[in-house]
C-alpha cells in the first residue's frame, strides 16, 4: 500500500543529517514508491503547513556530501511549549493539538524525527499522542542511549582532531600551555576521544571534576622531561572538584537551557596562576558541527535513513535507528532518551587515556 511519510530535522546541526534525508527519500520512493514530505525547521515546521514540501529525488540530488540539513533546524521549537510573545513577555503555549491536526491533514501515515534526546523526548510524546513516531538519533555529544553511536560524532571527532593537531605545533614552538575547548554540554565523548586522537596531555571532562594540582603537578613533569608545551582538551561542561559547569549566557525567554562555555578560559587563568608559563585558550565552537560529513557518518546516516523506512513499512513506530556493533536495528525511544549516555570514569577509554600519561585532572 502506497504511504505518505514525513521527516523532519530538529535539534542543533551536525554531519550527516543530509545523508539521513537521502536515504530516507531514495529508499522511500525506490524501495517503496512511496511519497516523502520535508517539514521545515523542526517541530516549528509541523505548526506552519506553508513549511511543509514534497521531497523528491531531485530534492536530494547532490546533497550526500553536505554538512548541515536542506531541511533547516531548531533546538528552541517544541509544540509543547511553544514561546509567544504576549503584552511584551513571553509565554509557552501548547500548540501539539495543532501539529496533530496538521499531521493528519497532511495526510502522513508516518513521521520520521531525527534528532537528539530534546527533539526524541517530543517526538515520543506525539507518539503517545497516536503519532506514528520513528525515530534516527543525531548528535555530536554522542549521548543517546541505546545505539553505540549517533550520527555527527564521527566528523566532530575529526575536526577536533585536526585543529589539535595544528594547535600542538604553535604550543611546541612558543612553550606553551594551549588549551582547546570542544562541545558536550553533560558528556565529555568529544573531549576524551579527540584527545586520545590528537595526542592531548590533559582531558577534562564533565564526568571526572578536576583538580587544578594535578593538572599543573603534570604539565611540570613534562616540562621537568624537555617537553616544554602541553595540550588540554576541556568539554564545555567540566568544572573543578566543588565547582559548577561555567554558563557564558543564563537561560532567558527564547532558550530554555543555558548556554555554557568559558572553562577553557577559567583553567588558562589557574594554570598562569600556578605555572611559570603563558596558556592560550581556543573555542572550536560551531566548527565542530560543519564540515562534510566524514566517510563513516555518511554511511552511518544512510544506513539509519533506510532503517527507518523499514520500520515505517514493519509498523515498529516509538522506535528508533540504533547501531549495535556492525548492527544496524531498533530501540525504544524511551529508554534511549530517559538518561544520558555519558563517560563511565572507570571504563576502558578513561583507563587507555590514563594508561598512557594522559591526566584526566584527577
Ligand atoms: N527533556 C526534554 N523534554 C522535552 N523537550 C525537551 C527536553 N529537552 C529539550 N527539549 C526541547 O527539545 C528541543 C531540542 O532539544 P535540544 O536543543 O537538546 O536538541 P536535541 O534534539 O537534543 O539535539 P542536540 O542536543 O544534539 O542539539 C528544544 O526545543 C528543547 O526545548
Ligand atoms: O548551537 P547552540 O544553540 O549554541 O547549541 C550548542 C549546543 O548544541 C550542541 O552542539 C549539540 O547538542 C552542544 O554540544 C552544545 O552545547
Ligand atoms: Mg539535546
Amino acid at each position: 500500500m502506497s504511504k505518505k511519510i514525513g521527516i523532519l530535522t530538529g535539534g542543533g546541526d551536525c554531519p550527516g543529517l543530509n545523508a539521513v534525508i537521502r536515504g530516507v527519500v531514495k529508499s522511500a520512493v525506490i524501495r517503496h514508491g512511496w511519497e516523502v514530505i520535508g517539514i521545515e525547521d523542526g517541530f516549528d515546521g509541523l505548526l506552519d503547513i506553508n513549511k511543509c514540501r514534497p521531497l523528491t529525488l531531485e530534492s536530494v540530488r547532490g546533497i550526500l556530501p553536505r554538512g548541515g540539513t536542506i531541511l533547516g533546524s531548531t533546538n528552541r521549537g517544541n509544540p509543547f511549549l511553544f514561546p509567544m510573545e504576549e503584552n511584551g513577555r513571553t509565554v509557552h503555549v501548547d500548540f501539539s493539538d495543532r501539529a496533530i491536526e496538521n499531521i493528519r491533514s497532511l495526510g502522513l501515515d508516518a513521521l520520521i524525527t531525527v534528532g537528539g534526546e530534546g527533539s526524541l523526548k517530543i517526538a515520543l510524546e506525539l507518539w503517545k499522542r497516536g503519532v506514528p513516531v520513528v525515530g534516527v538519533p543525531k548528535t555530536i555529544d554522542n549521548d543517546l542511549r541505546e545505539t553505540d553511536f549517533t550520527f555527527g560524532f564521527n566528523t566532530a571527532l575529526e575536526t577536533a582532531t585536526d585543529a589539535l593537531d595544528k594547535l600542538h605545533t604553535t604550543a611546541e614552538s612558543h612553550h606553551r600551555v594551549m588549551i582547546m575547548e570542544v562541545m558536550g554540554r553533560y558528556a565529555g565523548w568529544i573531549a576524551l576521544e579527540s584527545g586520545i586522537a590528537g595526542g592531548a596531555d590533559v582531558i577534562l571532562i564533565p564526568e571526572i571534576p578536576y583538580d587544578i594540582e594535578k593538572i599543573c603537578q603534570a604539565i611540570r613533569r613534562r616540562c621537568e622531561r624537555g617537553s616544554r608545551f602541553s595540550i588540554i582538551v576541556a568539554g564545555e561542561g567540566a568544572f573543578p572538584i566543588g565547582g559548577d559547569r561555567l554558563v557564558a549566557k543564563g537561560p532567558d525567554e527564547r532558550n530554555a537551557i543555558e548556554r555554557l562555555g568559558g572553562i577553557g578560559q577559567f583553567v588558562a587563568h589557574q594554570v598562569e596562576k600556578c605555572l611559570e608559563m603563558d596558556a592560550r585558550v581556543m573555542v572550536l565552537g560551531h566548527l565542530q558541527r560543519g564540515g562534510s560529513p566524514s566517510t563513516f557518518d555518511r554511511a552511518l546516516g544512510t544506513r539509519f535513513g533506510t532503517k527507518a523506512v523499514a520500520m515505517v513499512a514493519a509498523g515498529q513506530f516509538g522506535q528508533m535507528t540504533c547501531l549495535k556493533g556492525r548492527t544496524i536495528g531498533t530501540a525504544s525511544i524511551e529508554s534511549a532518551t530517559n538518561a544520558l549516555n555519558t563517560v563511565d570514569p572507570d571504563g576502558e577509554i578513561v583507563k587507555a587515556a590514563e594508561d598512557i600519561g594522559i591526566t584526566l585532572g584527577r
